[in-house]
């Protein structure tokens, strides 16, 4: 049933006189931040993540008004309902079931009137015995060398969250296998890769749930082409990863293994699933990548079960919505103080901005607001040495701190100024979300800080397989969260089409051009002529 339009809401109504209080002087982050009590009111700590948002502009009425719109929005209701199967991505009449993926119970989870949970055990053992026998030398490549570099052909939702994970427990990787990620259609990046690869010892995984997206069969011809020319039997280097029925479910086309995903789990929300699972597990081992789903598991089950008020997705969805409908922020930054989380950005920036990039609601109703915020970032301190000019002076932007505790490389001690190289990360992690909220007032206004910049932080113990999964279900499934207050879709993503069948259009005239050189671009829009004459003439 369509919901009620959000600015009719009396909540809703309630939440932007509120916002007005909130913009009074004494409501200034320096003065909110000295209440006693202040950390304990606006933390909360579970399913291994201390979450800490008392520098943000909200006070108890905030909290207590939002917690009103969760209800009203039925947030937990709708949750639920994602997690048993109903098909809740109305547009493409599916299920959205990326928490089956890394479902450990016993519970059957039933879809279109069957229990998925059988298909996709079956479908984890698979991973799990094709990693062994790769790792023990069972399988090679065709001239018997053991496989030393994985290549994942895949783009999007296909590799963003296998490579936030790879990199994330980079250290955990003693497979003696590398992981390389051949996304873009750009010939650089095939380029650079086999320029330091061995076609003998490498293993192609392809991976697209549909198999028709263009760079994807672009890069896999060109990986096939690559191979054949080396010698190399490509029937015993590829791996595929790919819808049931799907083009490249093709038993005419042999390959060395093939997984299967589902359609009930879309791109953006696969890490978990076969997608992940396969290079993953070659990666790190199946022991370590089923480590880190039971961690995601235990952060699915938070978001069930949690009350609203303790519950650190849905508050943090609620936050999000706070900041950008209400305080009328755009924009959002993911700084983790922690290398390893480099990719969490880039992975977060299309689970959330392919999920919440909408302009109408799951009924097809013209949003009355804004929904969907703009995500970036970078690991601290480096961002530090780029863009907290704007972040402390510019305009403002919320930010999400993460900060680790314990480094996966604890070896490393030795002092500078009197501090590990760690202290030093974390007097930064430390004084920064600081300096946003309080600034600093100067006579002369260039050297002077408003202040009043809101964030959160976001505590990990560890780098450990099980924290990694913690952090990306955390992710999830707080854009669902919160989509789930816009009352839109978070799982379809029609706005990448019109590109494409774009491109398509000017890809015919190119194709066409290939064969008779006396082509003109005639049928092209004057300005984009202009661009594929310039290619074809090679220089402008
Ligand atoms: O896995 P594939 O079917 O190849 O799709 C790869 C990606 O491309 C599409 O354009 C979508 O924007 C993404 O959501 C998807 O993850």
């Amino acid at each position: 049933m369509p919901c009620q339009p959000l600015s009719d809401l009396h909540i809703w109504k309630k939440l932007k006189q509120h916002a007005q209080l909130i913009d009074q002087p004494e409501k200034h982050l320096r003065n909110l931040i000295r209440e006693k009590g202040r950390l304990e009111k606006f933390s909360l700590k579970d399913a291994g993540i201390f979450y800490d948002f008392s520098r943000q502009r909200t006070d108890e009425k905030t909290l207590e008004l939002l917690l009103e719109l969760a209800e009203t929005r039925k947030l937990k209701h709708r949750f639920k309902a994602m997690v048993s199967g109903e098909k809740i991505n109305n547009t493409e009449n599916r299920a959205a079931l990326h928490t089956a993926s890394r479902d450990f119970s016993s519970h059957p989870v039933v879809s279109d009137g069957k229990d998925v949970m059988p298909e996709i055990r079956r479908v984890r053992n698979e991973i799990s015995a094709f990693a062994e026998d790769i790792h023990s030398g069972k399988i090679t490549g065709s001239t018997g060398k053991r496989f030393k570099d994985a290549v994942v052909i895949g783009i999007g939702g296909s590799y963003l969250g296998t490579e936030f994970v790879s990199e994330a427990l980079y250290a955990f990787a003693d497979k003696d296998i590398e992981i390389h990620y051949l996304a873009n259609v750009d010939i650089h990046n095939f380029g650079k890769i086999v320029s330091r690869t061995d076609p003998e010892t490498t293993l192609w995984i392809v991976i697209s749930k549909s198999y028709t997206t263009a760079e994807t069969l672009a890069n896999t011809k060109q990986a096939y082409a690559f191979m054949e020319e080396k010698g190399i039997d490509p029937a015993k280097h590829v791996v595929t990863v790919t819808s049931k029925g799907s083009p490249g479910d093709d038993p005419s086309n042999p390959v060395l293994a093939s997984f299967h995903m589902f359609d009930f789990i879309g791109g953006r929300y696969s890490v978990t699933s076969a997608v992940g699972g396969v290079p993953l597990s070659l990666f790190l081992g199946y022991d370590r990548f089923e480590r880190f789903l039971k961690g995601a598991e235990e952060m699915d089950n938070h978001a069930k079960n949690a009350p609203a008020s303790k519950n650190l997705p849905l508050i943090a969805a609620l936050i999000s919505i706070w900041n950008n409908n209400f305080l009328g922020y755009p924009a959002q930054a993911i700084i983790p103080y922690a290398s390893p989380l480099c990719k969490l950005a880039p992975h977060v920036q299309q689970l959330y901005m392919e999920s919440n990039g909408k302009f109408v609601t799951k009924d097809g109703e013209f949003l009355d607001e804004s929904a969907g915020l703009i995500i970036f970032g970078e690991p601290g301190t480096n961002a530090q040495h780029s863009f907290f000019q704007m972040a402390h002076q510019g305009r403002p932007f919320p930010i999400d701190f993460i900060g680790v505790i314990n480094p996966q490389y604890e070896q490393f001690q030795s002092e500078s100024k009197g501090v590990t190289n760690h202290q030093e990360l974390w007097a930064n992690l430390i004084s920064q979300p600081m300096a946003l909220a309080v600034g600093k007032e100067d006579t002369n206004t260039a050297k002077a800080f408003p202040g009043n910049r809101p964030s959160s932080t976001l505590l990990l113990n560890d780098l450990s397989p099980e924290n990694i999964g913690r952090v990306l279900a955390f992710y999830e499934a707080r854009t669902v969260f919160e989509a789930f207050v816009w009352d839109i879709n978070p799982f379809d993503q029609f706005g990448v089409e019109l590109g494409k069948t774009l491109a398509s259009d000017i890809r015919k005239e190119m194709a066409v051009k290939n064969n008779n050189k006396e082509h003109h671009f005639d049928e092209m829009n004057p300005i984009a002529r202009f661009y594929a004459d310039t290619l074809f003439s090679g220089s402008f």
